[in-house]
């Protein structure tokens, strides 16, 4: 077990480079399962996560390299494999693979994925569009198979949408017979990254970005160089971490347009940010005004960001209305900041948070990945001393995120026990 030992009362100043996005990086190392050859993928963050899909990919037979930010993926000869339940369980992602072997080999037999605790994460919608394309699907003891003589492209209409869900229904799509059209489709800025790689190794796909993608089947694929977008939900939990600490900082390597919900509330909570290119400053030097958050599908308000934003409410003028409409149980870090002296309630999908006039340090848990993070961020704006125990879940989604606080003139120290 890993834990921080964090001192609080830090202002963070200077400069933090976001790296490439977690939840775009998986969904392409997948996709790379539907090529018989050789892909390139830059920008790639050095996460727990990325690290367990490596460990996939060469469990079904694909040679990988990574060095540094940059990943050389060889399906070449890939044959079926059952997937590994140790390693579908160690990520929720894992779930990914599903939709290009099914494309690929028309039969896959995988578990149910782990992954964090935040709600049960059912994966119905992703074995209803693959039914819709002529895939049958069997359920038992934990398994799911899916089988099909062929995949055709049919008309999915998804009952949420749901990211994982159209991923995967895109990637089966790739190499189906005809044309698939997806409907009340995710439309988060991983998506489209995710339709760009596939259009650069030749595939037919449209619309992502919208709530409906067109998929337009093709006989085959070909290699191809990519380079993954930055990870919005890094950006913005830097930024609330130079807010937090009341700090002045510059986020660099970010597209702003994928940070307009985070960027607005922060401004109604009087922060001043300030957009140029592909940079946001963040400066604060005063207590935050509280603001509501509802927790919405892209462009709503990301989930992902919930817990970092709630801690910064835990110290605004005021009370905040935090309402969760995607995940059913993301409300673990609520005990962990009551510990460190905040004032919430919980009812229902709904946290009120009342302004404290400071936080204290605790002895607290990362309970999952961004929990973890806001963690993090409450511990640096509190005073005295936090420990916080199980910050591997943070390294599924963040590079070493105590070198980069540190690098900003946080205290953080990473103990092994
Ligand atoms: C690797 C990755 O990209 N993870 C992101 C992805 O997760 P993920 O793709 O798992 O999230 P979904 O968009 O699928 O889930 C949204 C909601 O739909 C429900 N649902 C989903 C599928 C299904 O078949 N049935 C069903 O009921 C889920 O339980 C959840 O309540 O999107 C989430 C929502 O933005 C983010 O928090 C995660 O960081
Ligand atoms: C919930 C998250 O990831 P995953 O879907 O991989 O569990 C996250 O990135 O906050």
């Amino acid at each position: 077990m890993q834990r921080f030992m964090i001192t609080g009362g830090n202002r963070l100043s200077g400069t933090v480079k976001v790296s490439g996005s977690k939840n775009a990086t998986l969904p392409i190392m997948a996709a790379s399962l539907l090529l018989d050859g050789k892909c390139t993928i830059r920008g790639v963050p050095r996460l727990r996560d990325v690290a367990v899909m490596r460990e996939l990919l060469i469990y079904l037979g694909a040679s990988v390299v990574w060095e540094k930010d940059v990943m050389h993926i060889d399906t070449q000869g890939v044959g079926y494999q059952d997937v590994s339940e140790e390693l579908m369980r160690r990520m929720r992602a894992s779930n990914l693979v599903l939709g290009p072997l099914i494309s690929r080999y028309k039969y896959a037999r995988i578990s149910y994925p782990g992954g964090c605790d935040i709600g049960s994460r059912p994966m119905n919608f992703h074995l209803k569009g693959l039914q819709t394309m002529g895939v049958s699907i069997k359920e038992k003891f934990g398994y799911i198979t899916a089988e099909a003589k062929k995949l055709k492209g049919s008309e999915i209409y998804l009952d949420m949408p749901s990211v994982g869900a159209t991923e995967n229904l895109i990637m089966a799509a790739v190499l189906a017979k005809g044309t698939t059209v997806i409907r009340n489709a995710a439309r988060e800025p991983e998506i489209v990254d995710l339709q760009n790689f596939l259009n650069c190794l030749g595939a037919q796909v449209k619309g992502a970005g919208t709530d409906t993608i067109k998929i337009t089947g093709v006989n085959g694929l070909n290699g191809a160089e990519y380079t993954v977008i930055p990870d919005r939900i890094e950006a913005g939990t830097h930024m609330v971490a130079a807010a937090i600490t009341r700090g002045d900082v510059l986020v660099t390597n970010v597209i702003p347009e994928h940070l307009e919900p985070v960027i607005n509330k922060l401004r109604e909570a009087g922060v001043y940010v300030e957009v140029k290119d592909d940079q946001v400053r963040v400066a604060m030097d005063k207590k935050p005004l509280a603001v509501d958050i509802k927790t919405m599908p892209y462009p709503g308000f990301p989930t992902d960001m919930q817990p970092q934003f709630m801690a910064f409410m835990t110290l605004a003028e005021g009370t905040s209305v935090i309402s969760e409409t995607i995940f059913e149980n993301r409300y673990k870090h609520v005990m962990e900041f009551r510990r460190m002296g905040a004032d919430i309630r919980l009812e229902g999908h709904t946290a009120v948070v009342r302004g404290v006039p400071g936080l204290s340090g605790a002895c607290v848990e990362a309970t999952d990945l961004r929990a973890g993070a806001a963690l993090v961020l409450a511990a640096m704006a509190g005073e005295n001393g936090t420990v916080l125990d199980q910050v591997e879940h943070i390294d599924r989604g963040y590079e070493r995120l105590e070198n980069k606080y540190n690098a900003l003139g946080a205290r953080i120290i990473r103990v092994h026990s």
